[in-house]
């Protein structure tokens, strides 16, 4: 099987957006230039044109993993600059977009795809992409590295969440690369099969899992009440 990076010549996983600590994936085939970007953050807008433009990608696509409740989605803006750039994010969501998508959707960028996997439990509308041959998987807040996405707030529900990961992640290759929404620690990848084996969380059974889950005593992300109004209507809030 070929690696990741001779499948994708520009696969960049991009430093953390401070203060959400957003990782933003930006997607391109070597060939015909076509470039997806995922989950890009409104403060970073014109650090990805940069490198979309000196790279002289034609980005396609800006899917969001869910309705972010820690920053605003820098898709709309994204929009308002690249022509023919089109917003994705899944219909159970409740946001807008051009691309509603739903379990087993595809998105195309030259040679590559990627498939949507629905993977509620952290929000009704979570969604985890997987590229065509299994390769890689952007997880958004259901997989973390080490941890999972807070079921507390925006419909979270711990069994789901659970059951997500068992069936819609676990069930992936061990070697497929894992690239989460974001990382508190710095850390920028792992695998299903590492996952699998030592995350603190999901290697619980469902019982023990929700106990924890119910534990967090986590702080509300500090924008919350702004950002998910925002996200809903694509970041453009303001118009
Ligand atoms: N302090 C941050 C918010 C941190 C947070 O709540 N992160 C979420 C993911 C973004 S919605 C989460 O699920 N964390 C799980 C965990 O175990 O940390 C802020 O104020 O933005
Ligand atoms: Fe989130």
């Amino acid at each position: 099987m070929e690696s990741p990076s001779n499948q994708l010549a520009q696969h960049f996983t991009y430093a953390l957006n401070e203060p959400s600590s957003t990782y933003t994936y930006l997607l391109a085939d070597s060939e015909s230039a076509e470039a997806v970007i995922i989950d890009p953050v409104l403060e970073t807008v014109e650090r990805d044109l940069m490198l979309v433009n000196q790279l002289g990608l034609t980005l396609k696509m800006a899917v969001n993993t869910h309705c972010h409740a820690d920053h605003i989605t820098g898709s709309g803006q994204l929009k308002r600059r690249v022509t023919g750039l089109q917003s994705a994010i899944s219909r159970l969501s409740g946001a807008s977009a051009d691309l509603l998508l739903s379990e087993g959707d595809t998105i195309p960028f030259g040679r590559h795809v990627l498939t949507v996997r629905e993977t509620p439990g952290h929000t009704d509308g979570c969604v985890t992409l997987v590229l065509g041959d299994q390769s890689l998987a952007f997880t958004g807040d259901t997989l973390l590295i080490r941890g999972c996405g807070r079921t507390d707030f925006q419909q979270g529900c711990a069994k789901r969440l659970y059951d997500s990961v068992h069936k819609k992640i676990f069930t992936l290759p061990d070697q497929c690369l894992v690239y989460p929404a974001h990382d508190y620690k710095g850390q920028t990848v792992s695998t299903v099969g590492e996952e699998r084996r030592f995350n603190p969380r999901l290697t619980k059974n469902l019982e023990e899992f929700i106990d924890i889950m119910n534990n967090l005593n986590l702080q509300k992300p500090a924008k919350i009440d702004v950002a998910v109004p925002a996200n809903l209507v694509c970041g453009l809030h303001e118009v």
